[in-house]
């Protein structure tokens, strides 16, 4: 298999700052600058660690390009990006929106950048240039609204290359995959009534944002059932993702047959994040990705776009993200060396609570 690979050091340098919207540092309170979560080391660890493995190597180096402003209102409103990028010309740069995805001076052009390299990766994989591709961007998107950013989302990088797909590649059914431990509310509010875009988040139980990527969200109109949530109960592992993706995502691709998958991929779902209560290891999310292109090698190809979002484990993320681009190469590399410590936590295997989670969310599938 020939896997695309989109990385630009210029990710790194977006700087989300050390308050985040709501945390400035207070001595007399005792709180220190922060070191927020969402920083560029995470993903310059997991860059290295795929230049080290010599994975790299194996994979075809695309440059991302800006996303332009016709192909960003595709999803967003022109208010919000005129305000992001007049909040971007500014020396101590703004707020994607919710107040608590602070950015810097500059912001809007990495922005475009990470969306750029999101529709770069759909159009190598359109192209027949690569048979899959994996777009390493910053910032995150699947949070951004269309009239708002949200949860350290600037654009919904996925949702901008999925209407590139659709209005200038011809492509007219595409599936998002997000399995981003944080509900996809952006991607699945872009395309809640658009019965050709097919949403399924896989997601701890509300967890962020607050109340949202309910069973019961399956979208509006036309697009009624063309999204699915499966909220999983906090301590999921291997066992109940792999079971829905089994039981809940196979067959709802299936159902739809996209021309397309695109993939929504955090990992901050990993047994070793800080931003959630998951346990899956990077075996599992290589299971997961094994799967996935199986069942797009039978419906589109293997035609399968991953850009990435969430993920804050700056030692384990590396090995996680390994794990499901050399699953795309089809190669091996190194071992994960954190791997017989997370995958002997107890409660790995499907429990009971956990396949009535899943079970009820298939229940709801069209
Ligand atoms: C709610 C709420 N209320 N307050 C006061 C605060 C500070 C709240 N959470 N902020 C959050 C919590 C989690 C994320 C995760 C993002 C991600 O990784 N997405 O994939 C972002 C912002
Ligand atoms: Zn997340």
């Amino acid at each position: 298999m020939t896997t695309g690979y989109v990385y630009h050091e210029i990710f790194g340098w977006h700087d989300t700052g050390t308050h985040a919207g709501l945390f400035p540092s207070n001595p007399a309170a005792g709180l220190q600058p922060l070191v927020h979560v969402e920083n560029a080391e995470t993903k310059r660890r997991l860059h290295e660690l795929l230049v080290v493995s010599g994975l790299a190597d194996q994979l075809v180096r695309l440059a991302p390009r800006a996303a332009t402003e016709e192909e960003i209102l595709r999803v967003h409103d022109r208010a919000h990006l005129d305000r992001v990028r007049a909040e971007s010309l500014l020396p101590k740069g703004g707020d994607a929106g919710d107040g608590l995805s602070p950015f810097g001076q500059g912001a809007y052009e990495i922005a475009a950048l990470a969306a750029g390299g999101a529709i770069v990766a759909v159009d190598a994989v359109l192209d027949g240039v690569v048979d899959n591709a994996y777009a390493l961007v910053r910032p995150p998107g699947h949070h951004a609204e269309p009239q708002t950013g949200m949860g350290f989302c600037i654009f919904g990088n996925v949702a901008v290359a999925v209407r590139h797909a659709m209005a200038a590649r011809g492509i007219e059914r595409v599936a998002v995959l997000d399995w981003d431990v944080h509900h996809g509310n952006g991607t699945q509010k872009a395309f809640y009534a658009d019965p050709d875009v097919l949403t399924i988040s896989l997601h701890q139980d509300d967890v962020f944002p607050p109340r949202s990527g309910y069973r019961d969200e399956r979208g509006e109109g036309a697009g009624l059932g063309s999204a699915v949530n499966v909220p999983l109960p906090a301590g999921s592992g291997d066992g109940a993702y792999l079971y829905a993706m089994d039981t809940v995502v196979v067959p709802a691709l299936r159902a739809f047959e996209p021309q397309l998958v695109l993939v929504a991929s955090g990992f901050d779902a990993s047994a070793m994040d800080p931003m959630a209560r998951q346990m899956v290891t990077s075996e599992g999310y290589r299971a997961l990705t094994e799967r996935l292109l199986d069942t797009a090698a039978d419906l589109c190809g293997g035609r399968v776009v991953m850009s990435h979002e969430g993920g804050y484990n700056p030692s384990y993320v590396p090995f996680c993200g390994l794990a499901v681009i050399e699953a795309m190469a089809g190669v091996r590399t190194l071992d994960d060396p954190f791997l017989p410590i997370v995958s002997g936590f107890a409660g790995q295997d499907l429990q009971p609570h956990q396949r009535e989670a899943v079970d009820a969310a298939r229940s709801l599938l069209k």
